[in-house]
């Protein structure tokens, strides 16, 4: 089979050792893992464990001790990062996307206009092109950042706590951002400490002291089940077993399985919880 159409990124038996690391432990030892294309990948650990060296390995910053990383060809990472500022380099919304739209050499200059107003739009950032981009709050920095990872065509991105820094009405329109990128087909790796954030991936990696602790579905993370794919209310899910707290919606809906209540359903946002309380109650 050939690996890179389907396929966006690989690790292989990756190991990185810090020089001068006291700690005398690998910050990563032995990670393999493949990233399908188009896929939306969380990465969750405790601080140290480390994540930003994992975030670092993936965007080609950092190089490998042993084992190696491969990216599919004609791609690059692209990353947003915590601080939305270490990232602008233009003074206006303009220039920072005129930036993102370089390689668009054929594209005359009305084109690149609308173009940006797309881009703007694509991701819910309504300023004007003018607009001095230290005149932006942070959630609007980030969203910039996003428009410009758009403009570039880039595939995939790495969000690396791309929310900490952000007030809860700018981390939902970051995420709702991320989710237009995403159904558009673009590759999502999603690092985070937020564990209602993780509802949005499809697979969840978690790092413990370096290793890969646990790799799987997001849903069977949460919610859990035996080799036969059965499913009991009463065991801990995964999530549970290695020490997190799961998001409220799922804490709500796995102690209405552990009464009897909506056996089958495993909603990860408060939307689809709703839907199945008004299903059951429609029965
Ligand atoms: N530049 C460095 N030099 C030496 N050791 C480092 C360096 N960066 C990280 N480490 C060590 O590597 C390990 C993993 O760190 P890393 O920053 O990747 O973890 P993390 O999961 O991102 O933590 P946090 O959530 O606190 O950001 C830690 O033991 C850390 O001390």
């Amino acid at each position: 089979m050939n690996f890179f159409p389907l396929m966006m990124m690989k690790l292989e038996q990756v190991t990185v050792d810090y020089v001068g690391d006291i700690s005398g432990k690998p910050a990563l030892q032995e990670i393999s893992f493949e990233l399908p294309k188009g896929s939306w990948t969380a990465v969750i650990g405790d601080n140290g464990s480390g994540k930003s060296t994992l975030s670092k390995v993936m965007s080609g910053f950092l190089p490998v001790s042993e084992g190696r990383r491969v990216l599919a060809a004609g791609h690059r990472v692209y990353a947003v990062l915590q601080n939305p500022e270490t990232q602008l380099l233009g003074e206006t919304v303009d220039e920072e996307l005129q930036l993102s739209l370089r390689s668009l050499t054929d594209m005359d200059a009305r084109d690149k206009e609308k173009r940006m107003r797309e881009l703007l739009n694509e991701v819910g950032l309504s300023v004007p092109l003018d607009r001095p981009v230290k005149h932006l709050s942070g959630g609007q920095k980030q969203l910039l950042n996003i428009a410009c990872c758009l403009g570039a065509g880039a595939d995939p991105i790495l969000f690396d706590e791309a929310t900490s820094m952000l007030d809860p009405g700018s981390r939902k329109s970051v995420m709702e951002a991320a989710v237009r990128l995403h159904r558009l087909g673009t590759t999502i790796v999603w690092v985070t400490h937020r564990m209602e954030e993780l509802c949005f991936a499809e697979r969840i990696l978690l790092l413990e002291h370096g290793h890969v602790r646990y790799d799987g579905e997001t849903e069977a993370f949460f919610y859990g089940q035996d080799q036969a794919g059965n499913y009991d209310p009463g065991e801990p899910s995964p999530c549970e077993q290695l020490g997190y707290e799961p998001p409220y919606v799922v804490q709500v809906a796995r102690s209405l399985h552990k009464r009897g209540y909506l056996l089958q359903a495993r909603p990860l946002f408060s939307a689809q919880l709703s839907e199945e309380v008004k299903r059951c109650q429609s029965q």
